[in-house]
């Protein structure tokens, strides 16, 4: 089992960004190796960061770079009473499917496990009687169709639909084996919180057309040797969104698509697993070119 994934890239290089700081410029460039764990950053502006027990940073000239610990985090945290982890507050999720749900069940059983701080409050899906519905009806999980179409006329429209998900107060919004369009509507309610893994290493093999075992055809016909599974955030486009995570595997010079599609799969309900806890306890940051990050949890000096 473990040839089946090569490796996982990894690196230690830290990058992060904080949105918010805007307009506050820095003098010196300082490297995370120059910054003592508990440190003042002096800003232009002439305010003072406090920063303790912080996890290493970069800043650069033009903005403030930073991840927020989270010991830091719960000074900030919300209404008491919520459930806590080491500060955190336990995510809202909603996951959209269209099949089987082998992904959206890997998370849900890492979340009773308590390897995922979160709780799927909603399932979406196309097909009324698909097997991720299924099993969300036998575990309480409350479904609701989208989009509302010929075949399900009881389907919500795109506006509907963000409402519904607004009263569930979501936080992120998984797709695992969702096959329809999500639409703009959805990307700006909730943006920068909107997941989706594909059965391929994007950007290659992805687009409309590629989905199921589509892609995985694909793969063995161009002769490539490793495939794998890739996370990314949701825009607009299928599957342009920028890449969070992904699993490497090889491909076997006598590999049906079957054959390559199990063990792709295995790799993703491994990786979606650990995405979906990184992101519950807000170990995503943001590098200052636009790319995701995970920091990593055993060891907040390495990221991924
Ligand atoms: N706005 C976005 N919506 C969705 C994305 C995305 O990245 N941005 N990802 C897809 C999932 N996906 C690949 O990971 C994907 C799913 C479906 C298709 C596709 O070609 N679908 C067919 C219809 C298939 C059907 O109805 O059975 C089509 O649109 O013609 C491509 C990629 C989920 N949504
Ligand atoms: N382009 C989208 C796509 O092909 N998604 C793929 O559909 C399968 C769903 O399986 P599941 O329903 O058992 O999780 C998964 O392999 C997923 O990567």
């Amino acid at each position: 089992m473990a040839m089946e994934a090569l490796f996982s890239v990894c690196s230690n290089s830290l990058f992060s960004a904080n949105q918010n700081h805007k307009n506050i410029t820095l003098s010196p460039f300082l490297t995370s190796d120059s910054l003592p764990l508990s440190s003042q950053l002096k800003l232009q502006t002439g305010v003072y960061l406090k920063l303790h027990d912080f996890p290493p940073l970069v800043v650069s000239r033009k903005k403030v770079l930073k991840c927020i610990s989270s010991h830091e985090r719960q000074e900030t945290s919300s209404d008491e009473g919520e459930s806590l982890k080491n500060g955190v507050r336990r995510k809202n999720l909603a996951v959209f499917v269209s099949g089987g749900g082998s992904n959206f069940r890997a998370i849900h059983e890492a979340i009773l496990s308590g390897e995922v701080h979160g709780r799927f409050l909603v399932l979406v899906t196309n097909k009324h009687d698909c097997g991720g519905a299924r099993y969300a009806r036998e575990n309480g999980i409350p479904v609701i169709i989208y989009p509302s179409t010929k075949n399900e006329p009881e389907g919500l429209s795109s506006n509907d639909l963000v409402a519904a998900l607004n009263t569930y107060k979501i936080d992120f919004i998984l797709l695992a084996g969702y096959l329809k369009l999500i639409p703009s509507e959805l990307i700006q309610a909730y943006p920068n919180s909107i997941l989706n893994i594909h059965p391929s290493l994007l950007p290659a093999f992805g687009g409309k057309g590629y989905y199921g075992q589509k892609v995985h055809k694909a793969v063995i016909a161009s002769g490539a040797r490793y495939s794998g599974p890739t996370i990314h955030f949701v825009d607009e486009n299928y599957d342009t969104g920028r890449i969070l995570a992904q699993r490497i595997v090889p491909v076997l010079v006598n590999d049906t698509a079957e054959e390559l599609a199990a063990r792709v799969l295995r790799q993703e309900h491994k990786m979606y697993a650990e995405v979906a806890a990184a992101i519950c306890e807000e170990r995503v940051i943001w590098r200052e070119d636009g790319v995701p990050i995970i920091r990593n949890k055993a060891n907040p000096q390495h990221y991924s």
